[in-house]
């Protein structure tokens, strides 16, 4: 098989910006985890569903937050890419569904980016199809432009990134760059 040849990250690091460092971001989630922890009910365990891949970092640093604020969780996960490593997005594809039922049960989403809003309108809709009663969505960084599709809003936000491709944090660049600490933005 033939090796796909991805632009190197140490040249996308040379080219862009640092828009938030670690401690900003753990700031950010330290907050997040105050404002979900004041709305559920730990007598009503929620379902604590991972947009994987680039969720992964953000949901679990978020979820230790919640459990030191006395919160359990029920962990599931599901993956719905629509970037596949490009730096532009394209139809959604599902390459997991959660298996927990959702039926009457409180979902909360936790992925690392709003940026269009396609994943989420998706993702938020399967799982209202699925019985869930309350489905919310709590996401690490917002991308700020007037593009996110109707209907679709984060309940939970930590920080806002510019609109430019940004990568770090859990955000790949062509499948790289995800365990960078902090969020970095392309300058072109
Ligand atoms: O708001 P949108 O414009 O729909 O973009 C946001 C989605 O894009 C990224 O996923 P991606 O498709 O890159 O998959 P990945 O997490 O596996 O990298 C990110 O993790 C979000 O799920
Ligand atoms: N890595 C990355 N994934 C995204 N998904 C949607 N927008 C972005 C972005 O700016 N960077």
């Amino acid at each position: 098989m033939t090796a796909v040849a991805h632009p190197p990250l140490a040249d996308a690091l040379a080219k862009s910006d640092l828009l938030h460092d670690h401690a900003a971001i753990d700031a950010a989630i330290a907050g997040m985890a105050d404002a979900v922890r004041a709305d559920y009910d730990p007598d009503d365990v929620p379902l604590y569903v991972t947009v994987m891949h680039g969720g992964m970092p953000f949901a679990s640093a978020l979820a230790m937050e919640l459990g030191k604020r006395g919160l359990d969780l029920e962990f599931d996960y599901l993956h719905a890419t629509r970037y596949r490593g490009q730096t532009s997005g394209s139809g959604l594809a599902w390459l997991h569904r959660p298996a927990t039922p959702m039926r009457d049960r409180r979902v909360l989403l936790a992925d690392d980016i709003l940026d269009e809003g396609h994943t989420m309108l998706a993702v938020k809709q399967w799982c209202e199809d699925q019985g869930a009663r309350d489905v919310r969505i709590a996401v690490l960084a917002v991308k700020k432009h007037d593009r996110c599709v109707d209907g679709i809003h984060a309940d939970y936000v930590g920080l806002e990134v510019a609109d430019r491709y940004v990568f770090g944090y859990g955000m790949d660049y062509h499948e790289q760059g995800r365990n960078l600490p902090g969020i970095y933005a392309l300058r072109d």
